[in-house]
């Protein structure tokens, strides 16, 4: 479970970056949306104790981010966005440093990284210098080490950032087979669509919605997206959003589409409203 109480986070140069969160999360996937800079880092590094919230609280399976934090650290797993593994280790020594200093034993860190390498698909280059990956290979010993982990909350900020489209289909096979509860951020709306139980909207660190893909589009689903028109910009692109007894007159003359996610990330993400 996550709870996250009034939690503000202002950043020494006088950025609020998180502007009184609270919410309640008992999902098994909850993901986080939002625009670059909407706070969803800053969340998930609050949540996982790398960084102190200004004021506010935060519990993770029960666990005070504050008062807790070293038990805390031990149940949690986290995988930051910029994470690159370095230097001339290999995939299976990076996953051999990580899981010992979890507490694993030398032989049951050698056990887990071989299992979990063959399973990400990074078993033939398990010896290569990390150094001589691709940016998808590299983000893909990060993904292999939240699965090796046995974490009971993995935090993945934009875990398929730079994988091609097969790796990242097996990536999300993965997650979806872990036990671990999983927190993360993405900003493909797909992904959100595959693997959320619930999505949490974040704008301007304030959060605008909650619910699972499913209600939140079913709350909206007498709304249709007209594009061609209106007083929405994205890109070069017009959109409007209307009833849909409404969308008659745009038939025809416009392109009619059924809300999506994307819809709702437009609408709640920027300063437009649903009526
Ligand atoms: N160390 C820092 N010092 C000052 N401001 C910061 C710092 N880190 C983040 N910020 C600011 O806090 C706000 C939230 O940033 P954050 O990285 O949490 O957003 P985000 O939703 O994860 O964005 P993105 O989708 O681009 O990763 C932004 O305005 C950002 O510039």
């Amino acid at each position: 479970m996550i709870e996250a109480k009034d939690l503000t986070k202002i950043y020494a140069d006088g950025t609020k970056a998180l502007d009184s969160i609270s919410f309640v999360s008992s999902s098994k996937s909850l993901t986080l949306l939002g625009k670059n800079g909407a706070g969803k880092t800053t969340f998930m590094r609050i949540l996982s104790t790398q960084l102190e919230p200004t004021s506010g609280s935060a519990l993770v399976e029960g666990y005070d981010i504050k008062k807790d934090r070293k038990k805390v650290r031990k149940i949690v797993s986290s995988i930051p966005q910029e994470a690159k593994p370095v230097g001339i280790s290999s995939s299976y020594e990076h996953l051999l440093m990580y899981l010992t200093s979890r507490g694993f034993s030398i032989q049951e860190a050698k056990s887990r990284a071989r299992e979990v390498l063959k399973e990400v698909g990074l078993w033939e280059v398990r010896d290569k210098s990390t150094d001589s990956l691709s940016g998808g290979m590299k983000r893909k010993v990060f993904v292999a080490m939240a699965l090796a982990s046995d974490a009971e909350v993995v935090f993945l900020d934009e875990p398929t950032t730079g994988l091609d489209p097969l790796s990242r289909l097996e990536v999300w096979s993965i997650l979806k087979s872990m036990d671990s509860k999983l927190v993360l951020t993405t900003h493909y709306m797909e992904e959100a669509q595959e693997l959320a139980d619930e999505i949490v909207m974040i704008n301007k660190g304030r959060l605008v919605v909650k619910g699972s893909p499913f209600s939140l589009l079913e709350k909206y689903k007498d709304i249709v997206r007209v594009e061609g028109t209106g007083d929405i910009k994205v890109g070069r692109t017009l959109i409007k959003y209307v009833k849909y007894a409404d969308a008659t007159e745009y038939i025809g003359k416009y392109v009619i589409k059924p809300i999506s996610l994307e819809d709702l990330f437009i609408l709640f993400g920027g300063d437009e409203e649903l009526t």
